[in-house]
């Protein structure tokens, strides 16, 4: 893993990750089809959001200390077609047990949100999904495998060509391209505009962070977006509202 370019905050979050998990027996997941989710939201006529329970970030002001379940509630109410649960506790404020609670209260599928690093760090809580970020894995490969023997779903976060070469060279058929570059923690939409024309059309393509406006979500939609994946513009005030606001399609009768 090439470290040396990146932030000294994420690299200070991958040192952290790394000593995390352990001593737990193999889950064994039967999870809620994401692919499946995407398309009854497309049919319904809402756009395929997953929205994030992300209590704090290195680039948050401050911690928003609501019970993740009834965040999850309000993004469900809002029209969330997934949650993602940040579980990553030293930078995010983030734990497994805030996924599980939010597993069991809401019928959507749930992506654990996390910087997995090692195989026995899939087996710290049970999620419909899981993302593992090519950038950090070098047996990216072996990982996707260990993942869907637990059963669960594999969302293969990537920021360039390259790493998409790698996710589908790993046989990951749901790929998010994140808009964030972890060397400045910059978000550029033009990321995702760049990279996603580089991602086979059978994979579920997953547009990443910095999407804040109906505007912005146009234009991942325009780019090739199956479905966004939004923390920070959801989680900053009212999260129904938020949702609501994203995930309603225009009316361009
Ligand atoms: O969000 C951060 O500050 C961050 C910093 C360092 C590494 C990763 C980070 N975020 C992880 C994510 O991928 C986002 O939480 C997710 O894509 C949602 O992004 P946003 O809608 O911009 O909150």
């Amino acid at each position: 893993m090439d470290t040396e370019s990146l932030a000294p905050v994420v690299g200070s979050i991958l040192d952290a990750a790394d000593t995390r998990g352990g001593d737990r027996p193999r889950l064994s997941v039967s999870p809620r089809s994401f692919p499946a989710a995407v398309a009854t939201a497309t049919a319904d006529g809402r756009v395929p959001v997953i929205a994030e329970i992300k209590p704090t970030s290195p680039t948050t002001d401050g911690t928003r200390r609501d019970d993740p379940v009834e965040l999850a509630e309000q993004m469900v109410a809002g029209g969330a077609t997934a949650l993602s649960v940040l579980t990553e506790p030293t930078h995010f404020g983030g734990s497994p047990d805030a996924l599980e609670r939010v597993r069991e209260a809401v019928e959507v599928p749930v992506l654990r949100k996390d910087f997995i690093l090692h195989e026995r760090q899939l087996d710290t809580v049970a999620a419909d999904m899981v993302l593992l970020i090519a950038r950090f894995l070098d047996d990216l490969d072996e990982m996707v495998t260990a993942a869907r023997q637990r059963g669960f779903q594999v969302l293969v976060e990537t920021h360039t060509a390259s790493e998409v070469e790698a996710a589908v060279e790993a046989g990951a058929d749901i790929v998010g391209v994140n808009n964030r570059d972890l060397t400045q923690l910059e978000v550029d939409l033009e990321t995702f505009e760049r990279v996603a024309p580089t991602v086979p059309d059978d994979v579920v393509l997953v547009a990443e962070s910095g999407i804040e406006t109906r505007a912005a979500v146009e234009r991942m939609r325009a780019a090739g977006a199956d479905a966004l994946l939004v923390g920070s513009a959801i989680m900053d005030g009212d999260v129904s509202a938020n949702t609501r606001r994203l995930t309603t399609e225009r009316d361009n009768s």
